[in-house]
């Protein structure tokens, strides 16, 4: 078995106030896997993404990215193999074009020139942004904004890619432009969603987590169908939607 793109073992965490977030998680996603981490509000899959790239830490258990552990001594190394994409995409574009955001990474990395030119635009096709790289950002729309925001992340040719709620906000043809880009991408991605059609679509596998436990890791499509694991845990598919007619994506 290769070495997992993303091992989590054993991760407990407890916030200063003694609030306990993560109970002992376990989680490994193997390069090219893309998993949907879904769970109520308040189970712990945000304090479980702050430790993925060491924004978080001081917990008990270990987290590493294709054998490198998450410490503070290999925290630049672990932010060029983690990418973040977070809800907001005003979160992450803050400069005065879209290709200086998508250099801005890069950049910092040391690529200049030729090199940070094709780094950025290379990013920016696959999220079919090109043609809007000299405008600025603030007058994109939210779902144009969420893709550079993608492909700012993708410029620094990330080992595993994170999203926090990518379908939030977006019309229904932006959602279905965004989930053709992120399956026609060869990456990790882990994607955290409360979308359940969503991770069904784009996710082959689910992992639930649930009051700080994993619950469930499973075929989506078993978890979706899953009546007391879905109830027991607050999951609930838009009315109407049966997973059954869509089914599950390869592994
Ligand atoms: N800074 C903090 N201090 C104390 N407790 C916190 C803090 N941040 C989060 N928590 C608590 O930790 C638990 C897990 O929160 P977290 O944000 O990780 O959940 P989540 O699964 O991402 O929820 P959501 O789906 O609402 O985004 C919650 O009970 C939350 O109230």
């Amino acid at each position: 078995m290769s070495v997992p793109t993303l091992d989590v073992r054993g991760l407990a965490f407890a916030y200063p106030d003694g609030h306990q977030a993560l109970f002992g998680v376990d989680l490994h996603v193997h390069p090219g896997e893309r998993v949907a981490l879904l769970g109520p509000n308040g189970a712990g899959k945000t304090t479980l993404v702050l430790h993925l790239n060491g924004i978080l830490t001081g917990g008990a258990g270990s987290v590493a990215i294709s054998g490198l552990p998450v410490e503070k001594k290999n925290l630049a190394e672990i932010r060029r193999r983690v990418g973040i994409v977070f809800q907001d995409p005003d979160d992450q574009l803050f400069l005065g074009t879209v290709r200086q955001d998508v250099a801005f990474g890069p950049a910092n990395l040391g690529l200049k020139g030729a090199a940070l030119d094709r780094r950025v635009m290379t990013a920016l096709d696959q999220v079919g942004m090109a043609d809007f790289a000299d405008r600025p950002p603030h007058h994109l729309s939210h779902g144009q904004r969420r893709r550079v925001a993608v492909a700012t992340v993708l410029a620094m040719e990330p080992e595993i890619l994170v999203l926090d709620e990518p379908s939030s906000n977006l019309d229904p043809a932006s959602r279905r432009e965004l989930a053709d880009i992120l399956r026609s991408l060869d990456v990790t991605l882990l994607m955290v969603t409360h979308d359940l059609p969503y991770a069904l679509e784009l996710c082959p596998r689910s992992v639930v987590l649930s009051d700080g436990h994993v619950v469930a890791d499973a075929d989506t499509l078993a978890v979706l169908t899953d009546e007391s694991l879905m109830a027991a845990h607050r999951l609930e598919l838009p009315w109407g939607f049966d997973p059954r007619t869509v089914g599950s994506l390869p592994a």
